[in-house]
């Protein structure tokens, strides 16, 4: 083990030196001088980051093999001597297989496996598998991979930050981690399976085997929300990747981050699948027609332009199968060319010749009574704009094909304040991206002119200020709103920072900011929650569908979610995905995997309950309260010295008991917050403990959670499910009979 450290304390002095010596080097030079610098920068960088994030648990396994001489040992990355000399083999080679699938009825040529624990560079015990084939016994075949070093992993308290467990992954998460990168390869497991920390492994896997395949196109991890990206981040510094970008479906869509929240059924509207046919019927319906002949006055003559002119525009722009934004191009010319031919003839020319007819054009494109007749018929839109207008006008709604019902779920007004922040919920962002599909984008220069027009009219209004016209500034304000101008002078400036940049970016620095980005893997967790509308979204990231979608159907909480994974799937890979089944549940102890399992007929006929791997010894209790104001003293009775407790609420108590809790409880934090991780107790409600793991948990009105949602009992079933040692249930009315395998609480 000393050896090896040192050779890791080598490497780090060798690869700070050298990063040194290229910033040393400063930003002189060529363009491409420099450029390669940083390059050379970043992978010294990462290579440091590297070398650092594995000093605990550097080397934690060996295996002893009947086809090598010496033993190998197994760590966190490989390490060779000088003269190329194996020393460490890193978990994801190829050669370190057997330490996780190997099993005394299928050895793999191991004669012995040893997981090693260690404290600091101490190595503290040893577990020996010996696979002795002359001993095997019944009993040996069913034993796990190294089971008193999972066990001992297991009991560990929980930090609040999930840790990385290359040293004791078992052998059926060992086949997901190591499938094959093509294809969509989906999980399907109960809670505490490992789904989360197992397609953690995979993404570091993948990235380690296929790094050329993946470094370019980077790997895209997407997660439920903000909470769970931070409790799980640092697991990937810790296997040695960094270049993978973590994202929400809110974060999703570049330059804006959806933070505004919405009822459950206006989310549901949104997510159906349908939504896509609204959006492109709401594209269409701002590519107008004229109900009367518009009349362009240009004081020597006057110009028509009628329906049957405008119609063929039409034809013509539609055919060409662009994007809205870049047919508009066409409808234009096809109208300019018309109006030009009239004003020839008005002007008593015959035949035009090209260049005229050219010149003619341009002469009109200016003219401000045919720029606004083309900008009424056939607008630049962005998608912000287009959302904005359907969502704020009935009549929009109902052209796009949304039911009265529905458009009483969507109607909002139009943002006040110009950039919109706190308009957007995450159910918008897939349809932002599909919107932005239809629309294209909008030409660089005309971004930039409109950009100058909207400054101008600020401006104006601005002195209009000064004056105190008051009208005026409050019409000028309404107008770039309503036309959403503020939202293009913030894209014009977002599309000019990243052009610069984008040198120095990383693959997920690139990716984030782009919204057409291909990535080379895409993972989804609780895979479950994401509506068609958000599968749309990610599949057009993946064009290649090489995918890992983890989840429990048995968990869905979002009313637009999966209730069969072929429902979501199918549309985009019929046939093409498999499924693998991860059975074993590492986080919750049998006594509360009994409880959960009594409500799982509620949530859905045949489905199965995860077999726990251990017991805790604390079986769970439920105590009758005359009002919650009692609940403080409770949870303050229920914390773990060092780890963490959970008080898992109804949404609609969840600002009540928060504060209540926050304020009698010492260290107690309410919500999802920055600290909700650290805090040794936090309030939340199930979507926001959704993934998440404590100590113990305090469920509160069990009953509500199961009466809120038509999803309530699969929330019920994710509630009852994260704590690894013990589970309390504190409520005022009768407990639902389907917990009655509680414990009455002394006190009750
Ligand atoms: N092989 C293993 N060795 C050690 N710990 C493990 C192993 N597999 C899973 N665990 C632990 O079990 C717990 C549950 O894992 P994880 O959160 O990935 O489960 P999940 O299937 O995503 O659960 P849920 O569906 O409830 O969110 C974690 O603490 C994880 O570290």
């Amino acid at each position: 083990m000393a050896g090896l450290y040192r050779r890791l304390d080598l490497l780090r002095v060798r690869t700070q030196r050298q990063l040194d010596d290229v910033l040393a080097q400063g930003g002189g030079g060529t363009h491409q001088n420099r450029s390669e610098r940083d390059t050379f920068a970043v992978m010294y960088g990462e290579r440091l980051a590297r070398l650092w994030a594995v000093e605990n648990g550097l080397c934690f396994g060996r295996l002893d093999l009947t086809s090598e001489e010496r033993p190998l040992y197994i760590g966190r990355l490989g390490l060779s001597d000088d003269d190329q000399a194996r020393l460490l083999i890193d978990w994801r080679a190829p050669v370190a297989q057997p330490f996780y699938r190997a099993t005394p009825a299928a050895p793999m040529g191991v004669t012995r496996r040893r997981h090693l624990q260690t404290r600091g560079r101490r190595v503290i015990g040893v577990n020996d598998d010996l696979f002795d084939l002359d001993r095997l016994t019944d009993a040996d075949r069913a034993t796990l991979n190294g089971e008193a070093a999972l066990l001992a992993a297991l009991d560990e308290k929980r930090t609040g930050r999930m840790r990385d467990i290359v040293a004791t992954i078992q052998a059926e998460q060992d086949r997901i981690i190591r499938g094959e990168l093509s294809g969509i390869l989906v999980v399907q497991g109960g809670p505490g399976t490992g789904k989360t920390v197992v397609a953690l492994h995979r993404a570091a896997y993948l990235l380690y085997t296929h790094r050329e395949r993946l470094a370019r196109r980077g790997v895209l991890i997407l997660g439920p929300n903000l909470t769970f990206l931070r409790y799980i981040e640092q697991v990937l510094p810790s296997l040695g990747e960094t270049d993978v970008l973590l994202s929400t479906v809110a974060d999703l869509y570049p330059g804006l981050t959806a933070t505004a929240r919405e009822p459950a059924a206006s989310a549901a509207v949104k997510g159906a699948a349908r939504m896509a046919e609204v959006i492109a019927r709401a594209v269409a319906d701002r590519q107008r027609m004229p109900s009367r002949t518009i009349e362009i006055d240009l004081g020597r003559h006057t110009l028509r332009l009628d329906q049957r002119i405008c119609e063929a525009a039409r034809g013509r722009a539609l055919r060409s199968r662009r994007p809205h934004n870049q047919a508009r191009a066409v409808f234009v010319r096809h109208i300019l060319t018309t109006l030009a031919k009239q004003a020839a003839k008005a002007l008593g020319r015959g035949m035009l010749e090209e260049d005229e007819l050219a010149d003619l054009r341009e002469e009109l494109r200016t003219e401000p009574a045919v720029k606004a007749a083309l900008n009424r018929l056939w607008p630049y839109l962005t998608p912000q704009q287009l959302l904005i207008g359907l969502f704020s006008s009935r009549e929009r709604m109902a052209h796009a094909g949304l039911t009265a019902a529905e458009q009483d779920a969507l109607l909002r007004p139009p943002p006040r304040g110009g950039a919109a922040a706190g308009y957007w919920t995450e159910a918008d962002v897939p349809l932002l991206d599909e919107a932005a599909e239809l629309l294209g984008d909008i030409d660089p220069m005309v971004l930039r002119a409109a950009a100058l027009q909207a400054e101008e009219e600020l401006a104006a209004a601005r002195r209009a200020e000064a004056a105190e016209r008051d009208a005026e500034l409050a019409y000028a304000r309404e107008v770039l709103e309503l036309t959403g101008m503020s939202e293009i002078m913030d894209a014009e400036r977002f599309a000019a920072r990243h052009r610069d940049d984008d040198l120095h970016l990383t693959t997920a620095e690139r990716a984030a900011a782009d919204r057409t980005w291909a990535f080379g893997h895409i993972i989804v967790d609780e895979a479950q929650e994401l509506s068609p509308m958000a599968w749309r979204m990610l599949m057009r990231r993946s064009p290649n569908r090489s995918m890992t979608i983890v989840g429990d159907l048995a968990q869905t909480g979002s009313a637009a979610g999966a209730a069969t994974w072929a429902e979501m799937l199918d549309p985009y890979a019929a046939g093409r995905w498999r499924q693998e089944t991860l059975t074993v549940n590492y986080r919750t102890p049998a006594e509360l995997m009994a409880l959960a399992a009594d409500v799982l007929p509620l949530v859905g006929p045949g489905l199965r309950a995860p077999r726990s791997v251990r017991e805790s010894g604390e079986p769970p209790w439920a105590r009758r309260v005359d009002d919650l104001a009692g609940l403080a003293p409770i949870v303050a009775g229920q914390i773990v010295p060092d780890g963490r407790l959970a008080v898992i609420v109804p949404a609609a108590r969840a600002a009540e008991i928060g504060s209540a809790v926050a304020a009698r409880v010492p260290g107690a934090v309410a919500g999802p917050g920055a600290d909700a991780l650290e805090a040794p107790v936090a309030v939340l409600t199930v979507a926001e403990a959704k993934g998440l793991e404590f100590d113990r948990v305090v469920l509160v009105q069990p009953g509500e959670i199961l009466a809120d949602s038509p999803r309530g009992a699969g929330d019920l079933y994710v509630a009852l499910t994260r704590a690894t040692r013990g589970l309390g249930v504190v409520h005022t009315g009768e407990l639902p009979a389907v917990l009655g395998r509680c414990r009455a609480a002394p006190g009750t």
